[in-house]
């Protein structure tokens, strides 16, 4: 089995954290006004936090008579304590002005970046190839495209700009502790860089139990949601009890893994409080003694008291933040996986593609196509035929034998490894993806249909006049049923359809090809679930719609494809027979045995 990142449920990946930020910079860039105000906020708000310890032991030593400020000189005691609390308080409302500024900043930059990636990510996973959808459960993506969103939103909101601004505060702490006593300040410092790299070895260790819970949690979302798109299934064969245990034991490690990342979160926070608190005993120890030296006085020491406790504030601050900004590290490296997948499909580059002309239309040929869903295992070999324009060729043959994979690499769901499929000569490689698909129409046997109204379902996005979807209807044979719908063409379909039997769903899904005037049909068991009056009234309307079209016909009902000019039979990847209804009974091969076979069931 092939193991793509998103298979990977257990090691984590070595990626560089910085690194992995660098993905976050065209998002940035594309904020920068915003962005820019919010940095330049910072240095105001550092210098206006660090001012204050400075401002209460002025204070102290002003009432205590020491030696102060140059501006405290010649002023009255109570005249130089309005002076220092009028500044204290001065400073109080510029930090708490400018910190509510850049909070409601940081929030809107965060919602527009998630907003921005969550498209992103939208537009990168409908364009991924078929093979992908076959190997990652929907449930994974779905987490991705939500929760790890969410996740990294969390980082900017509450977290990225704020460690930022954390180190900006702990930068002119340093600072300005240094200018007023460099002792002090040299060992506030010498306790701040051991703590920084404990804080470092547990934030590894919670990145790491953080990328498991998201794994588990996708799990978990996975097994969710395929219980509740087979909830018939489950429902009809008692499978409840049965599929409670397996999401209760999913649920189990899901919540293992969280108590992991808990448990390193407060392992930080335990250690910044202790931490902070030996600092202040610190402070107060090498304080009093340059005290009782004489070689300090109390509005020094209690600015450096004041000091210790802020500068462990912001890396307490960052403690709290760390797990947003952990999840973020997390969330970004597994959006990024899904980013980086590669599309297997592409449009040829600009000078390689080549366009069908108008008026030409509709020669299919396969040349020596072999092709299998995993490289080593073929569900298709070399097959080689032509089906001329205008022509009307069924393909018929044993449930498996490869009929709906062969109109899979017809429309370039997937590639065949070998061999190459030609429409009017060209490479359907050569085609840009939209211009073949305009040019192939194909009816699935279970119509899938889309929350919205019967006319959107039809346009399927594109504008087309609604005449026109009218008219579509109606050559198709299904606008009798449309016009019994509760609202016609405006009726409401619910998600999936499920306010439409299989057979009303099919309906639609002719009409809906209809409308898009293809060179080339494509039925694969197109009226398998229509009783046999309405598929008799679709056969009569396709009868006329294919006339001047060519058409792949895959049917199980033999009688109804005894008109087509030529029938090619399948067997286990292989086309074995062909030839038309008559030439094939001559043969008496597979398709004979196939024919009297439905003849004796009739
Ligand atoms: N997405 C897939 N991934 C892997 N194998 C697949 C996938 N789809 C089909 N197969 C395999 O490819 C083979 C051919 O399948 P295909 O659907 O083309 O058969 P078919 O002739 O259309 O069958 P039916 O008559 O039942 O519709 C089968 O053996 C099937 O197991």
């Amino acid at each position: 089995m092939t193991v793509t990142p998103l298979d990977r449920p257990k090691a984590r990946p070595k990626t560089n954290d910085w690194r992995l930020f660098l993905r976050l910079v065209p998002y940035a860039k594309r904020n920068q006004n915003l962005l820019w105000i919010v940095l330049a906020l910072l240095a105001p708000l550092a210098l206006a936090g660090s001012i204050q310890p400075v401002l209460v032991g002025q204070t102290i030593s002003f009432i205590r008579g020491e030696p102060t400020y140059f501006f405290l000189e010649g002023l009255t005691l109570s005249q130089g304590i309005t002076l220092l609390v009028g500044l204290l308080f001065l400073t109080m409302v510029v930090r708490a002005t400018l910190d509510g500024i850049q909070g409601f900043l940081v929030q809107k930059v965060g919602q527009r970046m998630t907003m921005q990636i969550r498209n992103d990510l939208f537009k990168r996973v409908t364009s991924l190839s078929s093979s992908f959808f076959d190997r990652t459960p929907v449930g994974r993506l779905i987490t991705r495209l939500t929760s790890d969103v969410d996740a990294l939103g969390d980082v900017f909101s509450t977290g990225a700009i704020g460690i930022v601004s954390d180190l900006a505060t702990i930068l002119v702490l340093i600072l300005v502790m240094f200018t007023v006593q460099w002792e002090l300040a040299l060992m506030l410092l010498l306790m701040l860089i051991p703590t920084a790299a404990i804080v470092i070895y547990f934030q590894q260790q919670f990145r790491k139990a953080n990328y498991r819970a998201r794994e588990e949690l996708s799990r978990l979302n996975s097994n969710f949601q395929e219980n509740i798109v087979g909830i018939n299934i489950v429902q009809l064969f008692r499978r409840e009890r049965y599929n409670a245990e397996a999401f209760r034991s999913i649920n189990q490690d899901y919540i293992t893994a969280v108590d992991r990342t808990i448990f390193h979160d407060s392992a930080v926070s335990a250690t910044l409080e202790w931490v902070s608190l030996v600092a202040i005993a610190g402070v107060l120890w090498l304080g009093g003694v340059r005290v009782l030296e004489g070689e300090m006085n109390f509005g020094l020491l209690a600015s450096f008291v004041l000091f210790a406790q802020r500068l462990f504030d912001p890396l307490r601050q960052f403690a709290e933040k760390f797990t947003s900004l952990q999840s973020g590290f997390t969330a970004v490296e597994r959006i990024s996986d899904l980013l980086d997948e590669p599309i297997d499909i592409q449009d040829p580059a600009g000078i390689d593609t080549r366009s069908i002309e108008p008026g030409h239309s509709g020669e299919i040929r396969f040349e020596t196509v072999s092709f299998g869903y995993k490289p080593d295992e073929y569900v298709l070999h070399n097959l080689n035929f032509t089906i001329h324009r205008g022509e009307k060729v069924a393909i018929v043959g044993p449930t498996g034998a490869g009929k709906s994979s062969m109109i899979r690499l017809l429309c370039r769901l997937y590639e065949p490894q070998q061999g190459r499929i030609l429409i009017d000569g060209i490479d359907v490689r050569d085609l840009r993806q939209a211009e073949l698909r305009q040019h192939v129409g194909v009816i699935l046997q279970d119509g899938f249909v889309f929350a919205g109204d019967v006319k959107s379902n039809i346009a399927l996005g594109e504008e087309y006049e609604f005449e026109r979807i009218k008219a579509a209807a109606e050559q198709t044979n299904v606008s009798q049923f449309i016009e019994q719908l509760p609202d016609g063409y405006n009726t409401q379909l619910r998600e999936r359809g499920t306010n439409l039997s299989g057979g009303q769903k099919q309906l639609l899904a002719f009409a809906r090809v209809a409308v898009r005037d293809p060179k080339i049909m494509v039925l694969d068991e197109a009226t398998a679930n229509l009783d046999v009056k309405t598929e008799a009234w679709i056969q009569e309307a396709l009868d006329r719609l294919l006339e001047k079209r060519t058409a792949i016909i895959i049917a199980h009902r033999l009688s109804t494809i005894r008109n087509v000019d030529r029938i090619l039979v399948l067997k286990r990847g292989e086309l074995v027979e062909s030839g038309s209804h008559e030439e094939l009974l001559q043969q008496n091969g597979l398709y004979a045995s196939l024919y009297k076979l439905q003849l004796l069931e009739s």
